[in-house]
């Protein structure tokens, strides 16, 4: 393998879409919660640990994965021999220390937050994955928790608790109905996720219901006076997206949680809307 082929398996390895939207939703956290001038280095750390904490999340995750994934996933960098398993565990191990410097310079909650999140990344793929529902919630909570680690790196862990626990429930419906994806390949590695044990249509009925208990609860930040307008009018497309997504999870599990991944960046927007009108004086 040339060497741009082992940078770009690296690349692959961290997800980096999907490490920088995490650095993106804990920015998102801090806004949320109120920042001021004086809390930018804060920011950018607490942003530096968690893109350092998925990009090694993601790829511990694929060096524990690599027998399953020559199997299911032939494409991905350790099984077509972009990066050796060595290799790729070294430059996890990198990523954790750079998210462990970042996030030491942080207020204790948010160091806290950190140490948690970095035990439950490392042991996703052999301890919880596996276990019905675990997997998902831990996923969940991951998620959701980039805004309380946004908050608590401004001193203030509770100002984006709402968004937090949204996020928490939608992503936790949204793993359910990737697990529905996944039941083959899942089974032949005797995985027991939740679709598995419980079976498909049970599954995707748990994961309905916490959708809608999100989708009720996407109505407090306005009910309760924090946002006006602005947020309401992004957030109800929003929920709607996902409504229709999680009906459509029952005849494709596939499209259904990509559907949902586009209503949690609506809502998302709705928060950061709803933030910077009530910021400008734009309260109705
Ligand atoms: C009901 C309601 C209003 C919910 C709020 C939803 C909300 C504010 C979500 C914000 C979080 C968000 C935009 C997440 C984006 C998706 C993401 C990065 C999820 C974490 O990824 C884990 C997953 O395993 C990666 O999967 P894949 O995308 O298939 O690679
Ligand atoms: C705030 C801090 C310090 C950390 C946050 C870290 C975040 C946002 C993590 C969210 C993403 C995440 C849960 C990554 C963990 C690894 C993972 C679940 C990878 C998914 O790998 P796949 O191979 O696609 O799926 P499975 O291995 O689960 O089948
Ligand atoms: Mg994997």
């Amino acid at each position: 393998m040339s060497l741009g082929e082992r940078v770009q398996g690296m690349v692959e390895l961290t997800r980096f879409g999907n490490t920088v939207a995490a650095g993106v939703l804990t920015f998102t956290g801090a806004f949320i919660a109120g920042f001021s001038a004086g809390d930018a280095l804060a920011v950018v750390a607490a942003v530096v640990a968690t893109v350092c904490a998925t990009g090694a999340g993601n790829a511990i995750n694929d060096y524990f994965d690599r027998d399953i994934d020559a199997i299911n996933r032939p494409d991905r960098p350790i099984p077509r021999g972009a990066v050796t398993a060595r290799e790729a565990l070294w430059f996890s191990i990198a990523l954790f220390l750079g998210a462990v410097v970042a996030a030491v310079t942080l207020p204790v909650l948010a160091i806290a937050i950190a140490v948690v999140n970095l035990l439950a990344l490392v042991a996703y793929t052999q301890l919880f994955k596996g276990l019905p529902g675990v997997g998902n919630v831990v996923v969940g909570y991951l998620t959701g928790s980039t805004f309380l680690f946004g908050g608590a790196a401004v001193g203030d862990p509770l100002g984006s608790l709402v968004l937090a626990v949204l996020a928490g429930l939608a992503t936790l419906t949204r793993e359910i109905i990737k697990d529905v994806e996944d039941i083959a390949g899942d089974e032949e590695e005797g995985l027991r996720t939740l679709p598995i044990v419980v079976g498909e249509r049970p599954a995707l009925w748990v994961g309905a219901v916490v959708l809608a208990v999100a989708i009720v609860a996407s109505a407090i930040p306005y009910v309760n006076g924090d946002f006006g307008l602005a947020y309401l009018g992004l957030v109800l497309p929003a929920d709607a997206i996902m409504v229709g997504a999680s009906v459509q999870s029952f005849s494709d599990p596939s499209a259904g949680q990509r559907r949902i991944k586009y209503g949690m960046y609506l809502a998302a927007v709705a928060f950061i809307a709803g933030r910077g009108a009530s910021i400008v004086g734009i309260t109705g």
